[in-house]
């Protein structure tokens, strides 16, 4: 089978180390939530995964493609959507997403046909048309996820992907990616929200000042942190107090 991810050894120091000798594996088709403490390294661990940021050390491999040799074949298959929304405010939702659409060269007819797919989904049909200007964070940011979404990734990141939505919208949301992940799609995220992370991944990395301290299920990780029983909220305070006693 050719995973999903394969992350092994990658390494990112700023000031400091970010990322310590970090391996990941996600699996075709899963979930997967990406969970830690404020400042463990989740963000800068997707942006390499994603091309964002060059890793001092590592390999990484999305779907078979060695994403740092090949980056521009790893992005065509991959999107990313940052927890801060970034799209052209003076644009339109259904401008925005063809802009996008236009980049990755997918015909205007697709291009238009999936945008309007997207944005109903979304809930944003009837503001289609309206300037995103004057739109709201998790209106705008519903936007971005529509356009990490236009190229059909086979791969979807997300970085913190239900902060600021209100419930209604972060439910849209959490159904439009357990919908992807049904047909086939493999979506990472982080979330310091763990309700989400116990309810929708199949499997769960915990890291902490850059290194992995578990994954698995969340069985998996309930045996790795004495807690049998336990809800996703006692494993996780378990394993990180483990690791930094370490
Ligand atoms: N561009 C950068 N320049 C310098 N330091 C950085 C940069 N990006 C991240 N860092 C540092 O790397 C470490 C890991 O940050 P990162 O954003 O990856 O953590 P995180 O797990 O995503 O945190 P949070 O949950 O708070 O979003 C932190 O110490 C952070 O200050």
């Amino acid at each position: 089978m050719t995973e999903a991810l394969i992350v092994r050894g990658l390494d990112k120091t700023f000031s400091k180390p970010a990322v310590r000798d970090l391996d990941l594996t996600v699996h075709p088709g899963e979930l997967y939530a990406l969970l830690g403490p404020n400042g463990a390294g989740k963000t800068t661990t997707l942006r390499m995964v994603a091309g964002l940021t060059k890793p001092d050390k590592g390999a990484i491999s999305i779907f078979g493609i060695d994403a740092l040799a090949d980056p521009a074949a790893a992005k065509a298959i991959t999107a990313w959507a940052p927890d801060e929304a970034m799209i052209y405010d003076r644009l339109t939702p259904l401008e925005y997403l063809e802009f996008v659409a236009g980049l990755w060269s997918i015909e205007p007819k697709l291009a238009k046909a999936r945008a309007v797919e997207l944005l109903d989904t979304l809930g944003l049909a009837g503001e289609a048309r309206r300037r995103c200007e004057g739109f709201s964070r998790g209106m705008k940011q519903k936007v971005a996820l529509a356009g990490a979404l236009i190229h059909d990734p086979k791969l979807l990141i997300l970085d913190e992907p239900l902060t600021g939505l209100d419930a209604a919208a972060a439910r849209l949301v959490k159904d439009m990616l357990q919908a992807r992940v049904d047909a086939g799609g493999t979506v990472i995220l982080t979330t310091h929200i763990l309700e989400v992370a116990e309810r929708m991944a199949d499997r769960i990395g915990i890291i902490a000042g850059g290194r992995l301290l578990a994954e698995g299920s969340l069985d998996v990780l309930r045996g790795q942190a004495g807690k049998d029983g336990g809800t996703l909220e006692d494993v996780f305070l378990q394993l990180t107090a483990d690791g930094a006693a370490a």
